[in-house]
């Protein structure tokens, strides 16, 4: 009895295999744009050129005959004939993406190389010429030495000649025999990749400019080792600028806020007003809006300068492409805690704010998945942080370098950013193992093409991030401390008290402070919480209010705002405060958000809980160890 021959299906991950098997068998095995797609072994039965029938089985995609991943090892045993209950093939068809040959050649020789009567299918033929890449199929087969046939599974292109060469593959009868010791199989990964590479160029006739381009800069931007480091320095660049680049600006918006507040002051009253109002209430008045509003809202809005620099960099970076390809070298680590590829895009528009990153984890299709995406979204530093940030740094850390470019605010603004990741990394890998257990999706994002970006588009986003801005300080921020000052400024102390203790709102910061004061907040910080809630950048505004409450002759701006702060704060206090802000979920848009997106209250609870659990554990640690410190 014969037996009816056994093909196989081998390839790279997301190179078209199942594609390929179901317009061969007419089966309907699930494809998908993303690696990982097919986990465990399908067959079916298809007729070739000459009538005979043959299996085909489609397997788990692989990158190399070493498997790091149980389905890989599937497709290693399979074609080297070790699986249990599963016969060696008597051909294989190699599928490879003709736009991503090298990398995909790499496995292919190590395939050819095991004997087996092979056919290579260059798949995805389509995308490489819409790319501008033109292959010659018949130069790749002559340097590998088996048959190489164009295909496109999608649109059923070239099955007909790859049915008629897998014919004489097997009919040739060549001689199976495994080599597993000798040729490239036991070659090492460099060597494989190296002549992957010329092979692929020389089987490359013609390339455009830009796939030209874009080839090199990946080489350098995806790199193991200089793809991350070529990440940090940008990152580091951008913080380095946020300060370097913005002293001027600030300069500018704090003579401004100076000026109006001056002629609030001495702004003559009407007529009909003072013959209504007394002149307690026109004081009253007057230091409302100077010390309320002006003082509060000012203290906020200086930072414009510093948000629009780092949405410069964010933008430009998000235009060009890289941003994408520091996503793909973010996958393996995003992975390894259990985060689907998905989630970066949503915990990347975080760093703007948590309110639009939590929505967009609406493309995230596993529940699970999606929870924990949610619960570690206010992890990422939001633009919302970075006056709080600013200015504790501004005042308190000295602005001294330590290398020649390297300067150390800029380096604890860089530590607190990174501080919010790797909190949320550790913060997933936790909530993987308890609350939200389940399997983890892999990467599924196309490279684009690098480009220039285009002015017009930057411009827009800067615009939009500026106006969303200057709307939460003239609206939120504004109100809360309206609100504070009020609070602030009643009772009036009797002489001898400080304003900011005596008041409704003091007295109701000195309880708070009962329960933060463990971890080093002082009265002011206290003061400052509540407000925060509204706006993490409300607590820069209800401290510049409250210091102008208690020194009403002080003019306002920054330069006062920082003095107050390195009088009235140690160094310890200073870090405990920048480390609350980095885990506390002090937003109340945010919650609501995750209640609307989760369906309840359940899910925000946990997440205020452990993120306020967090924060008081990582503000108290650095207090008692910067106190420890001797610092
Ligand atoms: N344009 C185009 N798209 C293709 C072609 N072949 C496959 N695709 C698409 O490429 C994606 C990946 O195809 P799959 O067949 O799932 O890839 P696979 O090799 O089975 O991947 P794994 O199962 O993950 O190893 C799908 O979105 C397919 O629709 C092709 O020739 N041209
Ligand atoms: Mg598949």
């Amino acid at each position: 009895m014969t037996t009816i021959p056994l093909v196989a299906l081998v390839g790279n991950p997301n190179a078209g295999k199942s594609a390929l098997f179901n317009a061969l068998t007419g089966a309907r095995q699930k494809v998908g744009n993303y690696p990982g797609v097919t986990v465990e072994r399908h067959s079916g039965k298809l007729a070739l050129a000459d009538g005979r029938p043959i299996d085909l089985v489609d397997l788990p995609g692989a990158y190399s005959l070493d498997p790091s991943s149980p389905d890989e090892r599937v497709t290693r045993d399979v074609v080297t004939g070790t699986q249990a209950g599963e016969r060696l093939p008597d051909a294989i068809v190699i599928v490879v993406d003709a736009a991503n040959l090298d990398n995909h050649l790499r496995f292919a020789l190590q395939l050819i190389a095991l004997g087996l009567p092979v056919v290579v299918a260059l798949n995805m033929i389509d995308l490489a010429e819409r790319d501008g890449l033109t292959l010659d199929a018949a130069k790749l087969s002559a340097e590998l030495g088996v048959p190489v046939i164009p295909t496109v599974a999608v649109r059923r292109r070239g099955l007909d000649e790859l049915k008629a060469a897998l014919t004489s593959a097997i009919g040739s009868g060549a001689a199976v025999r495994l080599r597993s010791s000798e040729g490239h199989v036991g070659e090492d990964i460099v060597t494989l990749q190296r002549r992957a590479r010329s092979i692929a160029a020389a089987s490359t006739v013609s390339e455009t400019a830009v796939r030209r381009w874009t080839h090199m800069l990946d080489a350098v931007a995806l790199h193991p080792v200089a793809g991350p480091i070529l990440l940090l320095t940008i990152l580091f660049v951008m913080f380095q600028a946020v300060f370097a680049w913005s002293e001027t600006p600030i300069g500018w918006i704090e003579s401004l806020f100076a000026w109006i507040e001056s002629g609030v002051r001495a702004a003559p009253v009407p007529g009909f007003l003072r013959s209504v109002l007394s002149d307690g209430v026109i004081t009253a008045i007057r230091s409302f809006l100077s010390d309320g509003v002006i003082a509060g809202v000012g203290a906020v809005i200086v930072f414009l300068p510093q948000i629009l620099i780092l949405f410069t960099f964010i933008l430009v970076l998000e235009a060009t492409g890289y941003m994408v390809r520091a996503a793909f070298m973010m996958d393996r680590l995003m992975a390894s805690v259990g985060l689907s590829g998905r989630a970066f895009i949503p915990l990347l528009s975080s760093f703007a704010c948590a309110v639009p990153g939590i929505m967009a984890t609406r493309t995230i299709d596993d529940e699970k998945d999606r929870l924990t995406t949610i619960l570690i979204a206010p992890l990422m530093t939001c633009s919302a942080r970075l006056p709080v940030y600013t200015l504790v740094i501004g005042a308190l850390i000295p602005n001294t370098r330590i290398l020649p470019f390297v300067g150390l605010q800029g380096l604890v603004m860089l530590g607190l950013y990174v501080l919010g990741v790797v909190g949320a990394f550790f913060a997933a890998l936790a909530l993987r193992r308890t609350v939200t257990k389940g399997p983890s999706s892999g990467f599924m994002m196309e490279m684009p093409k690098y480009q220039w970006p285009r002015l017009g588009d930057v411009a827009l986003g800067l615009w939009s991030r500026a106006l969303i801005f200057l709307k939460r300080a003239g609206t939120t921020i504004a109100l809360t401390v309206a609100l504070l000052w009020v609070l602030a400024s009643y009772p009036v102390a009797p002489a001898g008290q400080r304003q900011s203790e005596y008041s409704i709102a003091g007295r109701i910061a000195s309880g708070i402070e009962v329960v933060v004061r463990p971890i080093g907040f002082n009265h002011d910080i206290a003061l400052s919480l509540l407000p925060a809630m509204a706006a993490r950048e409300a607590a820069v505004g209800a401290m510049a209010t409250v210091y102008a409450i208690d020194n009403p002759e002080d003019e306002a701006g920054q330069g006062k705002l920082s003095e107050n702060l390195r009088g009235r704060w140690s160094l310890p206090t200073a870090l405990a405060f920048l480390m609350w802000f980095v885990f506390a979920p002090q937003c109340i848009s945010t919650i609501a958000v995750t209640r609307r997106e989760t369906n309840g209250w359940k899910w925000p609870a946990f997440m205020v809980g452990y993120l306020f659990a967090l924060a008081y554990v990582a503000a108290g640690a650095t207090y008692w160890a910067a106190i420890g410190l001797g610092l």
